[in-house]
């Protein structure tokens, strides 16, 4: 006679949030001395996975990623979701925490197909559905085009290989996650930023369920929560979403974090930045950063967070 599952973790079903589930389960294994069993993992087909030939934000946006999962929370079916914080909505229902950080994976994107921005042959065709990575390579390369490249990660890789473009973009962590890590170069923070929140898992719960929280609170990781919650605070003040060309890179350093962060036009051709460097913790500072960033946009810049619904 069994009591297991303690615990029933909902996932997306695609390969990388799989293994950022059973990263999950194997972290609240260790943390409680539980066996496997213990953690159920249920995965759930998100409207995201379904739609691949249209960009995100045409389709109804990172909400795609969390409906079925927030359903299923809201409802009971499951205890807790594991998300990319990066695809997770800056708003979220009042009736769920996001209760645990695991301590961050790499940051950075990765380039595959060359070996740096500037390396890319004149004219390169790069495949990419993320309004940030298209905006910030044709501020370097507006020889480059774009083409849309959504799905999976193998899904991508394949399209890469198939022709369809001569390079892409992929975030190390995800790479590294599925063991992956030796495909492409990292782009370095001097030249490149990364998404708001980008490498981090998030498990979120009820917020009345108090066990479950128990439960989460020793996966939670300090720094890494005070890194992303300052992304998502100054995502939350620019207005952004996924329409948004916003890159940002958030580094906790005993106890102060520094942020670094761009806004640029839909074509790419302008660009401004921001850093500040400020206590953690400090959801303000990001706020005002977002301000000075708006207050130094031009007109090109400021039509494209005016314009985020
Ligand atoms: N947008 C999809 C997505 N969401 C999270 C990751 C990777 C893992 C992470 O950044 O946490 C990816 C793939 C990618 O951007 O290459």
């Amino acid at each position: 006679m069994s009591e297991y599952p303690f615990l029933k973790l909902g996932t997306r079903q695609s390969p990388l949030a799989m293994v950022q589930a059973e990263e999950t389960r194997r972290r609240l294994c260790e943390a409680h001395g539980w066996p496997e069993e213990a953690v159920e993992l249920v995965p759930v087909v998100a409207s995201g996975d379904k739609v691949l030939d249209r960009p995100l934000a045409e389709i109804g946006g990172k909400a795609l990623w969390t409906k079925e999962l927030d359903a299923w929370l809201a409802e009971g079916k499951i205890d807790a979701s594991v998300h990319s914080l990066k695809d997770v909505e800056t708003i979220r229902p009042e009736v769920f925490t996001l209760h645990a950080i695991l301590p961050r994976a790499d940051k950075r994107d990765r380039l595959i197909g060359a070996a740096s921005i500037a390396e890319l042959k004149e004219g390169a065709v790069v495949g990419t559905s993320a309004p940030r990575r298209a905006a910030q390579l044709l501020n370097q390369r507006p020889d480059c085009s774009v083409v849309m490249f959504r799905g999976n990660v193998a899904t991508r890789l394949g399209k890469l290989d198939a022709g369809e473009a001569d390079a892409t973009f992929l975030a190390a962590a995800g790479l590294e996650r599925l063991g992956q890590d030796n495909i492409g170069a990292p782009l370095d923070a001097e030249n490149w930023l990364p998404a708001p929140s980008q490498g981090a898992i998030a498990v979120e719960c009820r917020a009345d369920d108090a066990r479950t929280q128990e439960l989460l609170a020793p996966l939670d990781h300090a720094p890494s929560r005070a890194e992303v919650m300052a992304e998502r605070a100054l995502l939350l003040a620019l207005g952004g979403n996924c329409h948004s060309p916003i890159a940002v890179l958030c580094t906790h350093h005993e106890g102060k974090l520094t942020m670094c962060a761009a806004i640029f036009s839909a074509d790419g051709a302008e660009r401004v930045e921001e850093s500040a460097t400020f206590a953690a913790g400090d959801n303000e500072a990001p706020k005002a950063l977002g301000t000075a960033l708006l207050d130094k946009a031009t007109p090109a810049i400021r039509a494209v967070f005016d314009e985020a619904p």
